[in-house]
């Protein structure tokens, strides 16, 4: 599903990747782990296509998002890659259901669908109970598991998460990575998951170690 060869990218003087090939099969789980400062989430954002590399070859499901114009580039971002970020960045004035929804809506996929979809992925996450408060009523967990029911809203192949669980306690934690896998399981989605939590990380099915801008 994912297929990085040779990825090398450079800040100004500073070499980030120094030339990294991965494949992520469909439906499997990775995490990512290194020290600070290893590339992690460049290599992540070069996944995500949200970053350009230097050199290399980026294919996603046999696709070289790289080879399309921006427009194409954004709409392929837009249905095939979900990301969740440690901070959710959820709108604060929409509810959660509305905050689902907004990724369909702008996908311009029928409404009665996005919220049929949007529906079922907060039954999924255990948050039926709560579509209509906004974020501010919710706990740090209950905001992250909202943003990631937004992420795979419109069904993307691949689940890109960077510190998911960075900023909640324990037994939050453990439950947005054991989502991750529920996920998996339901609906397919290969995921790749960046995180400094190297017992949460052993839950994956491989992990990957980085240390200056290679894996070890
Ligand atoms: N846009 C940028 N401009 C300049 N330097 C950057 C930029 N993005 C990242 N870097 C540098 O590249 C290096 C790798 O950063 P990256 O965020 O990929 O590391 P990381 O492994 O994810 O670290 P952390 O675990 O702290 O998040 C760091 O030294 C960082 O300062």
């Amino acid at each position: 599903m994912i297929r990085l060869t040779d990825i090398r990218k450079r800040f100004g003087e500073l070499e980030v990747l120094k030339g990294v090939s991965l494949g992520v099969r469909q439906g499997e789980v990775v995490s990512v782990v290194g020290a600070s400062g290893a590339g992690k989430t460049t290599l992540l954002q070069i996944m995500g296509t949200l970053s350009r590399p230097d050199a290399g070859r980026v294919e996603i499901g046999g696709e070289d998002p790289f080879a399309l114009g921006d427009k194409a580039l954004s709409r392929f971002r837009n249905d095939r890659i979900g990301f969740v970020f440690q901070f959710h960045h959820l709108l604060p004035e929409f509810s959660a259901f509305e905050n689902v929804c907004i990724p369909g809506l702008i996908g311009r996929r029928p409404r009665a669908e996005v919220e049929r979809r949007a529906a079922e992925l907060l039954a999924l996450v255990g948050l039926t109970a709560r579509r209509d408060h906004k974020p501010g009523q919710l706990s740090g967990g209950e905001q992250q598991r909202v943003a990631i029911a937004r992420a795979i809203v419109n069904a993307p192949a691949v689940l890109l998460a960077d510190e998911p669980s960075g900023n909640l306690d324990t037994r939050n934690r453990e439950e947005i990575h054991r989502l991750f896998f529920d996920l998996r399981d339901e609906l397919g989605q290969t995921v790749v998951i960046v995180t400094h939590d190297e017992r949460l990380a052993a839950m994956a099915d491989r992990k990957i170690t980085m240390s200056d801008g290679r894996i070890i």
